[in-house]
């Protein structure tokens, strides 16, 4: 999650990777069971039927683009995910984003340990952002990183081993916003709308966030959230997912679904600029993560706005107006 911190306090981050917990125990800390008002975290939910679209078709004026235009509409103004094949990037380079992902987790806790994000800070490596001393936290040791506007960029936190580290972040910066443009032009064009209204909007100055993702097995996955219910802040964002490893869950008309992995594909999700953007026609889906007993997961994810302030949820409540049930220190507003 894209966190912009309302607190004015900052409340140092926990001490501990999460990493070093799921090796040094069995038992959960208290700092991450959810409170009884969330309950139980079920993994035996149904999946939701994610359209799977093809990019390649959107650009052309044949009839599969018209068709997979409304599907694009229909997906977007419904949960607000797509599954995204034939969208451009080599799968051979989204073999080097894992690889370079799990080399980087990987590494010794020392050497991470330079990377880390300051306290009142979100570039660099950390875990859950602590808005309260309350918060629930997230079973979830992360790197952030801004690619864009380059003036953002923290070298001192982007990581130089492996190798190629820094060049597979700014080449998947480049392809996404690719993939974004293509999409955010049909979905322009599936509202009847000049195809660069939404592009623009982004301008000279879009902003990309990177999130790479470690979630580490965690030993009582049904009162813990890898991820908590949140909606982002972005534009449009774009995960790509652990090969194997499910966990992400959806929010729709008040049931939770699980999101499957589909091989090869891009998982996008429409941000809160977006619905925004739109007057609420498209939506920004509200999502969560589920760990593991055994495995770790690891995924990269990928935010891209605009630095448009206005272009925000100005309140929590806003916000939580689209949660049931669940209290606002379990819930993430961004
Ligand atoms: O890593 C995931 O599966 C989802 C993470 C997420 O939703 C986020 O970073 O906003
Ligand atoms: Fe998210």
């Amino acid at each position: 999650m894209a966190a912009v911190a309302s607190a004015t306090t900052v409340i140092p981050y926990p001490a501990k990777a999460v990493q070093e917990l799921a090796t040094n125990t069995n038992a959960t800390p208290e700092k991450y069971i959810l409170k009884e008002s969330i309950g139980r975290i079920d993994s035996e939910l149904p999946y939701l039927d994610i359209p799977v679209l093809d990019l390649s078709l959107l650009d052309s004026s044949s009839p599969e683009a018209e068709e997979e235009l409304k599907r694009l509409r229909l997906a977007f103004s419904s949960c607000g995910y797509i599954q995204a094949i034939n969208h451009g990037i080599d799968l051979s380079f989204i073999d080097e984003v894992h690889d370079v992902t799990r080399k980087f987790f990987k590494l010794p806790m020392e050497e991470k340990k330079k990377y880390a994000r300051d306290a009142d800070d979100i570039d660099g490596y950390g875990n859950d952002t602590v808005f309260s001393e309350n918060q629930t936290l997230d079973w979830n040791d992360r790197l952030y990183l801004n690619v864009k506007p380059e003036n953002k960029r923290k070298m001192k936190v982007w990581p130089e081993n492996p190798k190629n580290f820094r060049q597979v972040l700014v080449d998947l910066t480049d392809k996404l916003e690719k993939v974004n443009e293509i999409l955010t032009k049909a979905m322009a064009k599936s509202l009847g709308l000049e195809e660069d209204s939404f592009l623009k909007q982004y301008g000279e100055n879009k902003v990309s966030l990177t999130r790479f993702n470690l979630y580490p097995p965690c030993p009582t996955p049904e009162l813990v959230l890898s991820a908590k219910a949140h909606g982002d802040p972005s534009g449009m964002t774009y995960l790509i997912p652990d090969k194997e490893v499910e966990g992400l869950q959806v929010l729709k008309d008040d049931q939770w679904y699980k999101v499957p992995i589909v091989q090869n594909a891009i998982n996008v999700n429409v941000g809160d600029q977006l619905e925004i953007m739109t007057n609420g026609i498209f939506k920004s889906p509200i999502h969560r993560g589920r760990g593991s007993l055994m495995l770790s997961k690891y995924d990269v994810c990928l935010f891209l706005s605009t630095p448009k302030s206005n272009l925000r949820f100005k309140s929590e409540m806003q916000k939580l107006k689209f949660f049931s049930g669940i209290e606002q220190q379990d819930a993430y507003l961004l």
